[in-house]
């Protein structure tokens, strides 16, 4: 059968192009690094050469909102061009904004990132389901509706995330566990419209079996996690939705545009060779 919405755009693009997504963080050192100025005009080109090297190349790129916001509303235009440049190269561009709020502020992120009309429209974006996983309907519905998904925290890649994301439901599950379950109970339409985000740096302990949808997993490189810890983290038929993420690790191979393009295209081989 052929799956549609999300599930049809994210399986091409991994098909064709590998399974890894390409962080863009102008994080400052990194500026610094690539002689560029911590600046609104320094993010405008770490992004331009981004672009320029995995737009074309990679299945899955996500930009860091938070890099571009702290320019104000230049470095959002900055983060526009980002998104479109690579969405128009072929990539799918996950906005990584970590939105939620009740649900009718809801509503107003997801025109800003899901949109067809507004300047930000990316293919996804990662939102927080700590207000309920409920909270989150106006993006899965626009989500569902137009191909895109919503890639929600379940079991983050950063140690302080256990304390709430493992503590235990009324009825025994995870808090985690429980996000996993609403997401496949959407998920079931086979559309793959809610994505999770799930940590490669450590043994994540879900049941990701009935999820059907994309596995973000952020923790690849700087954080520690390496191609060969796939197999361990990711065990299950989880295997093989996962989309493992690096992004400081990638771009400290930049500026130069094929440097940065032959790193993604290294890691993303390692990725596949381990996840078979
Ligand atoms: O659990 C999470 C969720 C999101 N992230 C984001 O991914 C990148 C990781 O960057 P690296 O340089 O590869 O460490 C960053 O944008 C985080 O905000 C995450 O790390 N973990």
């Amino acid at each position: 059968m052929t799956e549609p919405g999300y599930a049809t755009r994210y399986r091409d693009a991994v098909a064709a192009r590998g399974r890894l997504c390409a962080g863009i963080d102008p994080h400052p050192p990194l500026l610094e690094k690539w002689g560029l100025p911590v600046s609104a005009a320094g993010v405008a080109r770490f992004g331009e050469i981004c672009v320029e090297a995995l737009g074309p190349a990679a299945s899955v790129v996500k930009p860091q909102v938070a890099f571009f916001e702290a320019f104000g509303s230049a470095g959002i235009a900055a983060l526009e061009s980002v998104i479109a440049g690579c969405r128009a190269a072929g990539a799918l561009v996950i906005a990584d904004a970590k939105r939620g709020d009740i649900g009718s502020t809801m509503a107003a992120y997801t025109t800003a990132w899901l949109d067809d009309e507004s300047p930000l429209c990316a293919d996804s974006v990662t939102a927080s389901p700590y207000l309920g996983f409920g909270s989150l309907s106006p993006a899965l519905d626009k989500a569902g509706a137009t191909g895109r998904a919503v890639y929600v925290l379940a079991r983050t890649s950063n140690p302080e995330g256990a304390e709430l994301q493992r503590a235990q439901r009324g009825d025994g599950a995870s808090v985690a566990q429980g996000i996993v379950d609403a997401a496949a109970a959407v998920n079931a339409d086979g559309r793959a419209t809610v994505g999770l985000v799930v940590g490669a740096t450590r043994a994540h302990g879900l049941d990701l079996s009935a999820l059907r949808g994309s596995i973000l997993s952020p923790g690849l490189g700087a954080q520690g996690a390496t191609p060969a810890d796939l197999p361990e983290v990711f065990a299950g038929a989880d295997r093989d939705w996962v989309l493992p993420a690096s992004s400081r690790g990638l771009l400290a191979q930049g500026p130069d545009v094929g440097a940065l393009r032959a790193a993604y295209e290294r890691v993303r081989d390692e990725v596949e060779a381990a996840l078979g």
